[in-house]
């Protein structure tokens, strides 16, 4: 006795550790899968997703789904197991009775369908709710000093209440149903027990069974009846647990973007000719709104062409287009005569610096963050040379560690960071350089920065490269070969600085409102 009781301990034991196992090795590769899955989504799908969502469904919900194998599975089939067996035993005893107690658990396996569907809708909601709520409060850690800055932390607490608020309701909710839930299963429970009683009774005084026969038949009907409520359970957590998994899985099934998928023309060399034509466009996310129309723009390779425009008139989409972070909707455009869609877009970006607007560091050392994104091996000299050359060299050795020092989005300066941003681009020797000029309060520092990288271009002529460089400052953009005005979406005025001031268009007119600003 005491020997088959060990076993069982081991068995159960071993069963434990074979589905934490692999209840492991599941979590693991759904979250694996769920984030190469969205890594490979196209930006536009990130304009329509939040951040705490994304990472909510590769958090808490992945492990949910994961309670299936782990915990419902294993315990769903042992019941079902037990209670066949018993209702097997339970007919042999007496059919009428075994029949009857078969109603009984039909009936309960109804309240229990019930009651599994509506805990998957419940889960549903409560992922939602949760996903909410981690947004909120991940969107507040983020803009802390802004929180701060305006006093609304109570604001902030009052947001991240409504959700929880919605999840307590739901939860209520929940309770309520596996009141109902257990109630239904008490009362089938005792009909079996008071059908067996009576009935039983009965046969026992025909003489049709004996009353050992009837005791077996109640222990034996007891186990189903109990067998049919672990089901239920189990199935209704298991419920919960599909519900939680159906955005995952839907996540999951996501196809690559297209640029991940076709393979694209590969080249060795770039000369940096960018063409343009009757490009238009609009963002998936706002589809009645035209943000750039019939756009006709050659650029030479080597040509220095600066974009200017009121903010909003497109600029940074045209540049978006450029990177093939967007598809254009109507028009194409070319690079060195190539169609951008057929050029393999990997080997397109190598050749490509961008310095966006606002950069952002990666939690790296500042030596890491420079090379970010380098295919080849890159020195030491290499890393430092490029720093050299974005004005980035004399912070970076002031830093405590130097080059080693571990850096976030926080630490430094916004014209640090961007510093660091065109350290980053100049290392990967590229033939197009975009820059993305601040228009923040960081103007001055910015201008000076970009157009010190403007002027390292000029003068290194053993490095051809065409730069498109979108300026908010007017002066910034002197060293340009051709200037393109914007507004509206439309390319409104081209030439060089002293033709467009002579033609007395929106250049003319932004140039005069800076200088007024000046003085
Ligand atoms: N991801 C997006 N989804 C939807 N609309 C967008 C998106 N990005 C920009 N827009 C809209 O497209 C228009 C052009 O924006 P864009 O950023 O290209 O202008 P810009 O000229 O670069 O402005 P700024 O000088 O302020 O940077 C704006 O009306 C903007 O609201």
């Amino acid at each position: 006795m005491y020997y088959r009781r060990n076993m069982q301990v081991k068995i159960y034991g071993l069963r434990g550790c074979c589905f934490g196992i692999a209840n492991m090795i599941l979590v693991k590769r759904m979250r694996e899968t769920l984030y190469s899955a969205l890594l490979l989504q196209d930006i536009s799908f990130f304009d329509g997703e939040t951040v705490g969502d994304l990472t909510s469904r590769l958090g808490s919900d992945c492990q949910q789904v994961s309670r299936v194998i782990g915990n419902d599975l294993n315990l769903i089939m042992r019941n079902v197991l037990q209670g066949t067996g018993a209702l097997i035993y339970l007919l042999v005893l007496s059919w009428p009775l075994g029949l009857c107690t078969l109603l009984i658990c039909f009936t309960l396996a109804a309240v229990m369908m019930v009651y599994g569907l509506y805990q998957k809708k419940a889960a549903k909601l409560v992922q939602e709710f949760t996903a909410s709520a981690n947004e909120v409060a991940q969107e507040t850690f983020s803009l802390m000093r802004t929180v701060r800055v305006y006093g609304t932390e109570g604001l902030e607490l009052k947001r991240y209440n409504h959700w929880l608020d919605k999840l307590a309701d739901i939860s209520l909710r929940q309770s309520a149903a596996y009141g109902v839930w257990n109630l239904s299963f008490n009362t089938l429970y005792h009909s079996t027990q008071v059908i067996a009683v009576l009935v039983g009774g009965m046969y026992i005084l025909a003489g049709h069974i004996t009353a050992e026969k009837l005791t077996k038949f109640i222990l034996y009907s007891e186990w189903l009846i109990y067998s049919t409520w672990w089901v239920g359970d189990n199935v209704s957590s298991l419920m919960q647990s599909v519900g939680a998994s159906e955005k995952v899985f839907q996540l999951m099934d996501l196809l690559p973007s297209d640029q991940f998928i076709s393979k694209g023309m590969m080249f060795q060399k770039l000369l940096g000719h960018i063409e343009f034509v009757n490009v238009s466009f609009q963002y998936p996310s706002r589809a009645t709104v035209p943000v750039l129309q019939r756009i006709n723009l050659s650029i030479r390779p080597g040509e220095v062409v600066a974009i200017v425009g009121l903010s909003g008139s497109g600029k940074s989409t045209l540049v978006n287009l450029l990177l093939r972070l967007y598809e254009p909707t109507n028009g194409q455009i070319f690079i060195d005569g190539i169609p951008l869609r057929e050029l393999d877009i990997k080997c397109l970006r190598g050749k490509i610096g961008f310095v966006g607007q606002e950069p952002k560091l990666f939690r790296m050392d500042i030596s890491s963050n420079i090379k970010y994104g380098c295919l080849r091996n890159i020195k030491q000299e290499e890393i430092e040379r490029a720093a050299k050359q974005a004005y980035a060299h004399d912070f970076i050795t002031l830093l405590p560690n130097g080059y080693n020092t571990l850096v976030d989005d926080d630490l430094l300066s916004g014209g640090q960071k961007q510093r660091i941003a065109i350290a980053r681009a100049i290392l990967r020797d590229p033939t197009i350089l975009i820059l993305d000029e601040a228009t923040s309060a960081l103007d001055a520092e910015s201008e000076h920065n970009v157009k010190g990288v403007l002027r390292a271009v000029r003068s290194d002529s053993s490095t051809k490269r065409t730069v498109i460089v979108i300026a908010h400052r007017l002066s910034t953009i002197q060293a340009a070969d051709r200037i393109v005005v914007m507004d509206g979406g439309k390319i409104i005025e081209m030439g060089s600085h002293s033709e467009l001031l002579h033609k007395d268009g929106l250049y003319a007119r932004l140039t005069r409102k800076q200088t007024d600003a000046l003085v």
